[in-house]
């Protein structure tokens, strides 16, 4: 899908899609729907997600990363049942070997009730820390309610009924990632905070830190997302240009070299484990494009498999298998973690 030339982020204040009124809801979802399609990347305000969760949230990150090494691998994610836990520097590696200068801490959607186990979903992997747990957790809900809301505008912009995606994200296999950049002491080296990449997801909802975050326009510049007091970058994935039958646009992005310690926390807001993944009944084409369709969970469960040295050890010595008709890496939306660094 070819994206328009931009040379900024659309920044929109989603607080009408709170509104009673369905004609206010409609004039937001229609700013979103335009910055959806020429652009797949906007920043909003009017969210509702106030400065103390988001405070809470960074403060936890900070004095957690803050530990040392042994400290923090104590709550190491290849111990968990569920993939959620501590991610070291290099412990994720795409397409190319890339080598993100960066560590995280991965938080799930702590499910436990699925009649059938699934790999992405259950009871987090915390650290020892009770203020941890409250405070990410409690930021976790909202910036999850947040997602349900820009579901129904997305739906609205697409010309969907408002629930069209209510169904599909129950029990949502929507990981929150808290991420550290480290300021690199060596001034030469180049190591890129985040090699260029699409998310998997629907859509993802960004709280950074600092700027170093780029997008990448139809005319191949990399744009800079500014740092907007009290909003969130919104940013279209993969699974929602299948949805959308490619009306919607899975923007790559990167994070160049920090210049200053940086912490960002995306929510990658998915859909339920099962769900097929394919274009929306009655949705013309946009573009060229056939989209394959995928099982969402089974799809992010392998392109998770496929990066992350714990789980490509278990599948080189046989103790784990691929889903069925797993997609390789990068062959799915825009390319996603393909490393043009
Ligand atoms: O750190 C950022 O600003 C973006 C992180 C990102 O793109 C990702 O984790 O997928
Ligand atoms: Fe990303």
């Amino acid at each position: 899908m070819a994206h328009t030339h931009f040379t900024s982020i659309p920044l929109i204040d989603v607080s009408g899609l709170y509104a009673d009124d369905p004609a206010q809801r409609q004039r937001v979802a229609d700013e979103l729907g335009r910055a959806a399609r020429e652009v797949g990347f906007l920043q909003i305000t009017g969210h509702g997600i106030s400065r103390e969760l988001r405070d809470g949230l960074i403060e936890q990150a900070r004095s957690f990363f803050a530990r040392p090494l042994d400290e923090k691998m104590r709550f190491y994610i290849g111990q968990s049942s569920n993939h959620s836990g501590y991610v070291p520097e290099g412990e994720e590696q795409f397409v190319g070997g890339s080598k993100d200068l960066k560590e995280a801490y991965d938080v799930n959607y702590d499910y436990t009730e699925a009649a059938q186990v699934y790999p992405l979903l259950g009871p987090t992997q915390w650290p020892d820390s009770a203020d941890f747990k409250r405070e990410v957790s409690a930021y976790y809900r909202a910036a999850l309610a947040l997602g349900d809301t820009l579901f129904r505008g997305f739906a609205l912009a697409l010309g969907l009924a408002e629930d069209t995606f209510a169904g599909i994200t129950r029990h949502p296999t929507s990981q929150l990632r808290m991420i550290h950049y480290p300021l690199d002491p060596d001034p030469v080296a180049d190591r890129p905070g985040i090699g260029a990449h699409t998310d998997y997801e629907c859509f993802t909802i960004l709280l950074p830190t600092a700027e170093g975050l780029q997008v990448l326009n139809g005319d191949g510049q990399w744009i800079d997302v500014p740092l907007v007091e009290d909003a969130f970058v919104i940013n279209i994935g993969d699974m929602l240009e299948v949805l959308s039958n490619g009306h919607f646009v899975a923007t790559s992005h990167r994070v160049r070299k920090v210049s200053e310690e940086r912490f960002a926390f995306p929510l990658f807001c998915a859909c339920d484990y099962p769900t097929r993944i394919a274009p929306i009944a009655g949705l013309p084409a946009r573009g060229e494009r056939v989209y394959a369709p995928v099982s969402c969970g089974d799809h992010l469960f392998a392109q998770t498999a496929q990066t992350f040295r714990y789980l490509r050890e278990r599948l080189e010595d046989g103790s784990l298998k691929l889903p069925d008709g797993a997609a390789g890496l990068s062959s799915f939306g825009q390319g996603r973690r393909e490393v043009t660094a």
